[in-house]
């Protein structure tokens, strides 16, 4: 514990250390605040930020002249409610009758004050904003608001608008976005907004029936396509699909960072060669998204217009997260420390609910950054008993706990998601997949375990919480020797030391020790869920945790300590799963003592072939996570499921033994 509190301090110097100089001094520049967007005080402070339009030309170095509400007149007044859209003619009000009336939503947040007045004026247009403000229906509007310009039929439902009208050309607007839950989330949204007109909205995104979704589209018709770029450039491609969009006016890129980066920005590129020529056919472009990194603002233009509009709803200097989201940071003793750590967090929150009736049920989402270990610590947590003396006594979270990476069936993802949405409270443990643009109501703590890939995955992440106006928490569990690139990428966000935490401190390796009654507890529940878990996916963890982390620990020699003692003292195996030596080759590992290297590749190799996140179970991992099904209700794997020699083997039929925490006296 005390080692804990003494290592406290250390992330804040790290990340003080690489702070700009802009952070430590800052400098006054020259801004573009349009004042007549000040925020009322009617709006409520999440969707009231600090806001500036910037000109394209000063934050892009663009030479090309930039359109900015600075440059044209501004607009007369500032509309701040939904209705009066509707009532100055700008956006039909079958389409604000379903906002205001249908949705519940009467004010605008700030992106949306700022951006749907200029985008309804065709502008092509890159929008920053913070996560969670409203970005999806500051999009969406001007998309319906095209569709109904160009084809005035469609402004509301009835048969002239109807099924046959519709066809293929009919596609007037293509959403893109990353992943495929958000592309299906952003549908719902644009059916709902569209609810009371004609315009017809399909999805089509990877991991559904190609054909089925074809022929829905040459059933119903779509007028606005909302898709994943791998599924969107197949059937683009596809002369055989029937689906082209020769007259599309709107062009959407949602999370546009991400899909600009080189993971996406190849296949984006290629879809634009399936569009029609924006010479020939003019089109609106827009892209949205809470981080917009330096890198990324230069690829932009390659898809815009060169009067393009940058607006930022976020100050320059502003952090990028939400200043009411606490963010803590934990300096685990070591990885067998990160699952008790997890579980006293959720514990001290509900002994703070118990006190506050204010409190919302706790509700999680734990980041880990290896698909491997979702699937492992899913499992585990699944298993969790509040007695681990008593195989019918109940999970502590009851049976919301969910799990959900990329690979997972579509079917899983979409149960595990939908769950996880409707429940009342719950954890839900996830890879990147829902870390971006996912809207799941009430979400109180993100917790990260490890650190992240880059700054803009913290960023998103976090921003699962406190959508909306609501209040959330932040967490990240680090391992001592993540401090130093924790500090790079990382910095200018503000997270406090949390050393609080008695379980992150404990030296794992010895039993017996005297400690809190509710931390004997949570060592005992997680040691007895840890002996449920097959070797192999413990060991296709290991081996992609190394693979994660070789990039992260600057000493190898502490990387492979660390999974060794995570592999003994915290997933209870009796010895450190081996890697093969082709692998410990590739990671730079060879030659370190610690490191088990075995000579059978084709079995250890397993999860390194160029993606250090669990392509084990590319090949392996489906058949386990079905028999395990995921979606929480039914997922755990129950009791009266296993054989009694099971129960024996882990204890489990033994009350007196197996319980290596001992409570100490007069403590809680
Ligand atoms: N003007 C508004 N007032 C209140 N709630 C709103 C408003 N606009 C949108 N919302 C609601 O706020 C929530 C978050 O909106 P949305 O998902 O569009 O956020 P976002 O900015 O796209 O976030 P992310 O960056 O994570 O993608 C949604 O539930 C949405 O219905």
């Amino acid at each position: 514990m005390l080692s804990a509190v003494r290592r406290g301090p250390v992330l804040a110097r790290a990340l003080r250390a690489c702070a700009p100089r802009t952070l430590q001094s800052p400098v006054v520049r020259s801004t573009h605040i349009v004042t007549n967007f000040q925020s009322p005080s009617a709006i409520p402070s999440v969707f009231r930020p600090q806001v500036r339009l910037l000109q394209s030309k000063s934050s892009l170095n663009q030479t090309a002249a930039a359109q900015t509400v600075q440059e044209n007149e501004p607009p007369a007044k500032s509309l701040t409610e939904f209705s009066e859209l509707g009532s100055e003619g700008l956006v039909e009000p079958n389409i604000i009758y379903s906002i205001t009336q249908k949705m519940g939503i009467s004010t605008m947040s700030d992106v949306q004050r700022l951006t749907i007045p200029q985008t309804l004026n065709g502008v092509d247009t890159l929008a920053q904003a913070k996560t969670g403000t409203g970005k999806t229906i500051a999009f969406l509007i001007p998309v319906l608001q095209k569709i109904i310009t160009n084809d005035p039929t469609l402004a509301r439902r009835g048969p002239g608008s109807f099924k046959f009208r519709s066809n293929s050309p009919d596609i007037r607007a293509i959403i893109i976005s990353p992943t495929r839950e958000l592309a299906e989330q952003i549908a719902v949204e644009a059916r709902k907004v569209a609810a009371s007109t004609g315009i017809i909205v399909q999805t089509a995104v990877g991991g559904t029936r190609k054909m089925e979704g074809l022929d829905r589209i040459r059933r119903q018709g779509c007028h606005l396509l909302v898709a994943t770029p791998g599924r969107l450039k197949d059937i683009l491609s596809d002369p055989r699909s029937g689906v082209s969009a020769p007259n599309l006016d709107v062009f959407v890129l949602d999370e546009a960072d991400r899909l600009l980066d080189d993971g996406f920005g190849p296949e984006i590129e290629e879809i634009g060669h399936y569009l029609p020529d924006p010479v020939e056919v003019d089109r609106q472009t827009l892209m949205f998204s809470a981080t917009v990194p330096r890198e990324v603002q230069g690829i932009v233009r390659k898809f815009m217009k060169p009067d393009f509009q940058f607006i930022k709803a976020v100050k320059e200097n502003e952090s990028p997260t939400h200043l009411r989201v606490p963010q803590w940071s934990v300096v685990v003793r070591g990885y067998e420390n990160l699952l008790p750590s997890v579980l006293e967090i959720a514990n001290k929150y509900n002994q703070r609910r118990e006190q506050d009736s204010n409190l919302r049920p706790f509700k999680a989402i734990v980041y880990f950054n290896c698909t491997a270990s979702v699937q492992l610590y899913y499992e585990v947590l699944a298993s969790l008993l509040n007695d681990p003396m008593d195989p019918r006594s109940r999970n502590p979270f009851g049976r919301n706990v969910y799990g959900m990476h990329s690979k997972l069936s579509q079917q899983q993802r979409t149960a595990a998601s939908d769950n996880f949405r409707r429940a009342d409270g719950g954890i839900l443990i996830s890879s990147d997949v829902t870390a971006r643009g996912m809207d799941f109501p009430d979400v109180t703590h993100v917790i990260q375990i490890g650190l992240p890939r880059d700054r803009e995955s913290y960023i998103h992440r976090l921003g699962r919480t406190a959508r909306a106006d609501k209040e959330g928490e932040g967490w990240i569990i680090l391992h001592e020797e993540e401090l130093g690139s924790a500090g790079k990428r990382l910095r200018d966000l503000s997270i406090k030391e949390d050393a609080s935490l008695e379980t992150a401190g404990l030296d794992l390796s010895r039993e017996g020790q005297e400690v809190a009654t509710s931390t004997a507890n949570i060592l005992n529940q997680v040691s007895a869920a840890m002996k449920l878990v097959d070797h192999r996916t413990k060991s296709d963890a290991y081996r992609a945790e190394l693979s994660y982390l070789s990039s992260v620990f600057s000493r190898k020699r502490a990387l492979v300590h660390a999974l060794n003692e995570l592999a003994v003292h915290g997933w209870k195996l009796p010895e450190p799963p081996a890697i093969s030596r082709t692998a410990a080759q590739k990671l730079g590992l060879a030659g370190i003592p610690a490191l088990k290297v075995s000579d059978d590749d084709a079995r250890s190799s397993r999860g390194f072939r160029g993606d250090a996140f669990g392509d084990a179970f590319a090949t392996q991992g489906r058949q386990r996570i079905q028999r395990s099904s995921y979606g929480g209700r039914h997922n755990a794997p129950r009791f009266s499921d296993r054989q009694p020699d099971q129960l024996e083997e882990f204890g489990f039929g033994k009350r007196t033994e197996n319980r290596p925490y001992r409570p100490s006296r007069g403590r809680f």
